[in-house]
Formats: structure tokens, sequence, C-alpha cells
């Protein structure tokens, strides 16, 4: 049995404390951790548990923009009597106000009542956004019970705009993106960054504030000719009166030297302002959150047509270069402004000068377009190209490295990528030669103005015709002008660069989704569950809870293999009650796997369906081991990280680990347990020791950060390096076994196991099995016996590479030649429902072994 010892602080409080368990027994009640908590057991709980549970029809819905949507509550129990909740809608990624209306009230269930509907309007919006999501909350009981897990549902919403704008669906919806022009397809881009709100008012002070230093470079213009012609020029009956203080010329140029200075402060404190408002970041930021988004919603199709290193460039580089075309826009426009300003100037100083004025640009611009033309020298082919295939290349190096390793094939692989470096190294040659023998002009453009006019305009001066100050403010000009036009080539390059990544990004943002598909499937879900409820409730029988007898339904179910006219199978009809351990076998190539992930709602069927009722949450356990590279205690709470914060759970999953008799993982998670309790306490008490926080701030830890520590803390930081490398300290088999362990830990109502044993030998598959039978007769593994009825029945469906004559099993399907699937029952188990009963129409109702 668990032990735990109070602890005393030297405050006085007393902090539960959980130690290390040794000794778990072996039973599904089990005791609590500390002998003087007693609160998820007894009494209590018992009387809690006859009331009626209330909670959503499904754990996820899905609603369409612009409609008013309806979100589904059932009602389980008697049905006795008046019983209601509260309910509120809670913003995530989706916000009130811009996605959905903020909803919030009171649901009343009538006697007899056992459906109910919310209304939450969906905000419709002109312009693309990612699938975002919202919650909606159930709280405050008032004569019933709330679902444990089906409290929270939910919501996202489809948005059927395409990216960057609808304009161009067709083409995007065609997958000729390339068609569209790639200048109109930017326009509309920066169109949609203006609408990321708080973008259009940055971007309107960027715009408007970066003139400044246009500002400046004219005060430097028309300074420095004020001093040749002005302030030296003092004396003279032409200028005396023009000075800023009268009479004193040294004053002036001391206020005009005072100018000099606040103006670049000035400038200083614009850019300190920009870095804070940080456009491109928000951009960033809105592409990079986009993205993740849209490829977490990605379709099996959609997943298979990017490679792994092409979403890593896609989400980190791409987006990071597309977000910062918005200051290279604002640049272009500053280099604009520049332009304007500096043509003026020339001309309202000396009107003589209007030929250079229009010769100079028109000079510039004719030679861009001929280097655009490749008339002046051949383009050479860009370097994208082979930059994206060396990254592929180690992508693919360092996903397949145990491999390439084992095969020795090392040196094979390093002469391959020396060869795509080479090409890439090649091509880069070319274009630096390209760019330095087509850009030369506009250096030698302003020496050839600045050299004509100083040989045609000097004498000018020297006669007097001309001021000195305007003749050396026009050389200026002419440097800044050739100077500015190189800038402004230079951000027009850039810009240009954007377009590239913008057409990848078009691509990647549009592609197909399953969020339809799985809106299909929760509407048919809820409407049939809803449908089989109505009949039930007619005649409920003698059963508490009427809805548990709702079956698990094969409907006509046929699937036909991508790209063939070929079906795997057709028109299956098969049905199994809630509460059965099924086994599902075939021959090699039968179709399990895809009948497997047709239950899970991971494959879409060619016609038929599968209907699971809508409340019952599906988990589909892949046979491909998936460990995530952070703590045993993230791992194994991956499902439901919110339950690591109840110590009933905490000792669950140790439970959970005992049984499955994997020692290993459970010394880690006790030692994660144990070292998260400690740095919790130490935090507390330096917090104490450093200011003013009292004794309470323990209560006032946020219990969730104490148990998962947010990412960049200290805390996050001690316990990833202490857990660093741990899954390699784990077995083969205890990896398989830790792989299930989490979702037996989640507690879905229905646990779908891709070839479970496939990692297992015979005495490992022998314990997994033990487990899933407990998992499926105790609807949940190390759960309270006393509870049971109240808790939803545990459906499992696993395939089998081979028949096992496995004496757990209550159901097998059996794939036959043809396409057949044929339902056969296993050898009797005293566990089994079919050892008691033929029939499969009622569940299970195990008391204990
Ligand atoms: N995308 C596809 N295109 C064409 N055929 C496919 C595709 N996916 C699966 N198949 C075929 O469908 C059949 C069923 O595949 P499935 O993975 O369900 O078999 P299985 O019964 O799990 O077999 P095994 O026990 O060998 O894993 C196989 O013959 C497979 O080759």
């Amino acid at each position: 049995m668990g032990a735990c010892t109070g602890k005393s602080s030297k405050h006085g409080l007393t902090h539960s404390r959980e130690v290390r368990l040794r000794d778990l027994r072996d039973d599904y009640r089990y005791s609590p951790l500390n002998a003087q908590d007693s609160s998820f057991f007894g009494s209590s709980v018992a009387s809690k548990e006859k009331l009626d549970i209330i909670q959503f029809a499904a754990p996820i819905f899905v609603a369409e923009e612009g409609e008013t949507f309806h979100v589904h509550l059932m009602r389980l129990g008697a049905l006795q009597g008046r019983v209601s909740c509260s309910f509120r809608t809670e913003q995530s990624s989706g916000k009130a106000g811009s996605r959905y209306v903020h909803t919030e009230g009171q649901v009343i269930f009538e006697d007899g009542c056992f459906e109910q509907l919310i209304e939450i309007p969906i905000l419709e919006s002109p312009t693309w956004s990612a699938t975002l999501e919202f919650k909606v909350v159930l709280d405050e009981p008032m004569g019933c019970q709330l679902g444990k897990y089906l409290k929270v549902c939910r919501v996202k919403v489809i948005d059927q705009d395409t990216f960057p704008t609808s304009k161009y669906s067709e083409e995007i919806k065609a997958d000729s993106i390339e068609d569209i022009s790639e200048a109109s397809l930017f326009i509309e881009y920066m169109k949609l960054m203006t609408k990321v709100p708080g973008n259009s008012w940055r971007l309107a002070v960027t715009l408007l504030f970066d003139q400044l230093k246009n500002a400046y470079v004219w005060f430097t213009l028309v300074s420095s000719v004020y001093m040749v012609n002005v302030v030296f020029g003092h004396g003279t009956s032409k200028t005396s009166q023009e000075l800023l203080i009268p009479d004193d010329p040294a004053k002036t140029a001391q206020v005009i030297g005072l100018m000099y200075v606040s103006f670049p402060l000035l400038l200083h404190l614009w850019k300190v302002v920009k870095i804070k408002m940080d456009l491109n970041g928000r951009c960033k930021l809105f592409l990079q959150s986009s993205m993740m988004r849209k490829y977490m919603n990605y379709s099996d199709t959609s997943r298979s047509e990017v490679t792994q290193a092409e979403v890593v460039r896609f989400i980190t580089q791409d987006s990071a270069k597309l977000a910062r075309s918005i200051s290279d826009v604002s640049s272009l426009w500053e280099t604009l402004g520049k332009l304007v300003m500096l043509n003026y100037f020339a001309v309202s100083n000396n009107p003589d000068m209007t030929w250079a004025v229009i010769t100079m640009p028109v000079a510039m611009i004719f030679w861009s377009l001929m280097r655009e033309g490749g008339w002046v020298v051949a383009k050479p082919d860009g370097t994208d190209v082979f930059e994206k295939q060396l990254e592929d290349f180690v992508g693919i190096v360092s996903e397949n490295y145990p491999l390439i390793a084992c095969y020795f094939q090392r040196p094979a692989m390093n002469d391959r990528f020396a060869a795509r470096a080479a090409k890439l190294q090649e091509t880069e040659i070319p274009e630096s030669s390209y760019d330095l023998t087509s850009e030369f002009f506009f250096q030698w453009l302003a020496p050839l103005f600045v050299g004509c006019y100083m040989a045609f305009y000097s004498p000018l001066v020297l006669s007097g015709e001309l001021a000195l100050g305007t003749f050396l403010a026009t050389i200026s000009v002419f440097k800044e002008v050739s100077s500015n036009f190189v800038d402004g080539y230079g951000g027009l390059k850039k810009v240009r660069k954007a377009f590239d990544p913008l057409v990848q990004i078009s691509i990647f943002l549009n592609r197909s989704t399953d969020v339809a598909m799985l809106k299909m499937s929760v509407d048919n879900r809820v409407a049939e569950t809803e449908l089989c409820r109505r009949k039930l409730m007619k005649n409920p029988g003698d059963s508490r809870f009427p809805t548990d007898q709702i079956p698990i339904r094969l409907e006509k179910l046929s699937l036909m293999l991508p790209g063939t006219e070929n079906f795997l199978f057709r028109d299956l009809q098969q049905s199994v009650q809630q509460g059965h351990l099924v086994e599902l076998i075939g021959n090699a190539g039968s179709g399990k796997t895809k009948l497997i992930k047709l239950l899970a709602g991971e494959v879409a069927a060619s016609s038929g369906k599968v209907l699971t009722p809508s409340h019952l949450r599906c988990l589909l356990v892949t046979h491909q081991v998936f460990l995530m590279d952070t703590t045993p205690l993230q791992n194994l709470f991956f499902g439901d990280p919110s339950s690591v914060v109840e110590q009933s759970e905490r000792h669950r999953m140790l439970w959970i680990l005992q049984k499955l008799s994997m020692d290993r993982t459970r010394q880690l998670a006790e030692e994660e347990i144990s070292m998260l309790q400690s740095s919790g306490e130490i935090e507390e008490e330096s917090l104490e020791g450093f200011c003013c926080v009292g004794p309470r701030r323990r209560a006032e830890m946020d219990p969730m950060e104490m148990w998962m520590p947010k990412d960049g803390t200290q805390r996050a930081a001690d316990v990833y390096k202490r857990f660093k490398g741990w899954r390699s300290s784990l077995s083969f088999q205890e990896r398989a076994k830790l792989h299930l362990a989490r979702a037996l830990i989640m507690n879905p109502e229905i646990l779908i196991l891709e070839k479970p044993l496939m990692n297992l030998d015979d005495k490992e598959s022998e314990t997994v099995m033990a487990v899933l039978r407990e998992f499926v007769s105790n609807r949940g593994v190390a759960l309270d016996l006393e509870t049971l009825e109240y808790r939803r029945p545990r459906t499992c469906f696993y395939s089998a590479e081979r028949r096992t004559m496995n004496t757990k099993t209550d159901v097998v399907w059996e794939f036959k030649e043809g396409g057949q699937l044929v339902t056969s029952a296993p050898d009797a188990h005293p566990d089994s429902p079919m050892a008691n009963s033929q029939s499969d129409a009622k569940s299970p109702k195990r008391k204990g072994r």
C-alpha cells in the first residue's frame, strides 16, 4: 500500500508529500496515499455518484463561420426532477468578439428531459484564418453532477476562405497557384497582414514616422545651403535679413548645430518605439501559429505531400522571410519618399536641374528593365532549388541515421551530401558575378552626373549666377539620388525575395485538412446517438444508464483503396455492445489496420458509416511507439495533462505502471513526482525568504505549474536536465508498454489499439492482456470498484497479427477471404460476458476479480 507522510512547515502548514510507492497492492480497490485524505473515496463520493450526470454530447464539435451553432448536451441517469448547471464559453485560439460571441447562462433539464442545446453565434470573418477553436465549460451543477471528462468541450470553427485571400480561391482550389501573379498575391498578403488585429495602426505609424529619416536628409541639405549662402555669406545685403538670430551668424550656427544633434536623437527614439511595436514579429507570430494550427489539422493526404524538412523550413525560415517583407515594404516607401524629396529639393533650389531629375531615374529604370530581361547579362538559375534539395537531404539523413549507420552507408551519404553541396556552391558563383556585372551601373551613374555637373556649372558659380551652397548641395543630391536608387533597387529585390516563400506558404496553408471530415463524423455521431437515445428512453428498462446500451456499429462500411477501383472490403455490417474487448484478426493485408483506422475516424469510408456513440472518447494507439522528448510524467499524462494535479490520478498512474510491470518507468515517475514536490517547496521557501510573501504562497501557486513547470522556467530546465536521456534507459518492451500506459491513464471510453502485442513477448503479452481485460471489465484500470456502475463502459478494439486463442477476449472479428468480416466468440473466459450470455446485447457488470 502506498504511504504518505505529512510535512509540517515552519509556518505550521501541513503539506502532504507523496513518497516512493513501493508496495501497491494488485487490486482494483486501492487506498489513498495519505491515510487522512479520503476525499476521493467514501460516503461523500458514493452519495454524489447517485446523482444524474450532465455533460456534452461529444468532446469536440465543429462549427462553420457565420452560423448560429448549437452545442449538444446530454443528461444521463434516472432523469427524475429538475436539474441544471451553468455554462460559459472560454476563448483559446479563437477569440470572443472576433470568432464567436461570448455566451453564458444556465441550462435546465426538466424532469424526464435528457437532451438540451446551447446556442452560440459564430462570427463571419471576411479574411482568412486558420481553424481556430474555443471551449464551452459547464459549471455549478444543481441537483446533478457533471461528466468527469465531458464537462468541457472544444468547438473548432472552419474558415472557408483561402490564404491569403478568397479572390484567388478558384486558382488555389484548382492547384494552380503558380498562375497567379506573384505581385498581386503579395498585395493580397499585405492586405491580410494589415487585418491582423493591432497591425493596421502599427503599419500606418511606421510608414509615417519612417519619413523622419527623409526629413533629416532634407534638413541636412537645406542647412548646408543655408550655412554657405546665409551664415557664411552674412554681411551681404542679400542675406543679412535671413539669419535665424538676426545679425548674429555665430549664434545662428549654434542653433543649427543643436538641430543637427536633436534630429538623430528623435530618429533614435523612433527606432526604439519601432522595435517595441515589433511589426515583423507580430506578422511572424501570426504566420507561424497559423501554419502550425493548419499542419495539426492536415488530412493524411496533405501530410504525405510535405516532408518533415519542408514543414520545419516553412514554419521556421520561410515564415520569417515572408514576415520581414512588411519591413522591406516600409523601407521601400521610405526610399520612395526620399527620392521625391531629393528631386524636389534639386528642382526648387536650381530649376535648371530639371533635366537631371528626369534623366537620372529614367536611365536607372531603363537599366533595371534591361537587367531583368536578361539583356545586360544572362540571368543564372537561382540557388533556391539546390538549397532546398540540400536541406531535404540533411532531413532524410538525420531521420534515417540508425539505418544508414547499421548498413555502413555513412561514407555513401557523405559523398552524396558533398555532391549536392558542391552543386549549390557552383550556382552561387554565377549569381554573385551576375549581381556584380549588372549592378555596377548604379554606382557609376552618380560620378557621371557629378562630373558633368562640375564641368558645366562651375563657371556659373564663378560668375556669381549660382550660389556656392546650392552648387555643393546639388552635387550631394546626385550622390544621394544614386545611392537612394541603389537602396530602392535593393529593397525591391528584398520584397521580391518574399514572393517565393509566399507561394510556398500559400500552398502549405491551402492544403486540405480533416476538419470537414471531422465535422461530418461528429454531426453524424451526435444525430445517430440522439436517435438511439430517444428510442431507448421510450423503453428504458431497469437500466439506470440506458445510453450505455447503444452499440458500436459498422453500417454498410466499404473502403476502396486509394488510386484504384478495388474495394478492400464492401458493405461490412457488424455491431458490438459497449464494454467488450474485441479482437480483430485476419490474414496479412486483409484490412485489419484500415478497419482500425476507420473505427478511430483516421480514415474516411468510401461509403457506409462507423457509428460510435458521440459522447464516447475514442483513442487510437498506433503500433509505432512514440515517446516524446519531455519528462516521464509529461509523457504519461500526455492525453490528459490537467489530471496530473490530482493526487488520486498520480496514484492511479503508478498503479497502472505497476500492473504493467514497468518498474523502470515507475521509478522515474516517482522520482519526478518527488522532485517536483520538493522544488515547489524550495521555490516557496525562497520566495518567502526574499520578500514579504507569506505561507499562503503555496496555496496560490498554480497547481498545473507545480506539476508541469512552464517552458523557460528554472524548474522546467532543472527537471528536463535531470531526466535527459531517460528514454534510452527503458527496455524496448517497456517503451512499448509506456506507449500503451499513456492511453490507459487517459482512460478513453473506446480504446483502439493497432497491433499492441506486436512488440511484446508471450509473458508481456499476457500482462498487457490482463490489464486490457481490467480496462474493459472495470471500466478503467486501477479505478474504484464502488463507482464502477456510474462510469461509462470501456470498449477496446485491437488488431492481432495472428489468432492467439486469447481467453481474455470477448468478441473476435475475423476477416475472411473476399473481404468478409465475421464475428466469432473466443473460448469462454470467466471474465467474458460471452461466457455468461451468448448475446452481446448487455454491457458486462463484472464485480471484480
Ligand atoms: N494507399 C494504399 N494504396 C493501395 N493499397 C493500399 C493502400 N493502403 C493499404 N493498401 C492495401 O490495403 C490492404 C490492407 O492493408 P492493411 O494495412 O489494413 O492490412 P493488414 O490487415 O493490417 O495487414 P498486416 O497484418 O500485414 O499489417 C493491403 O493489401 C495494402 O497493401
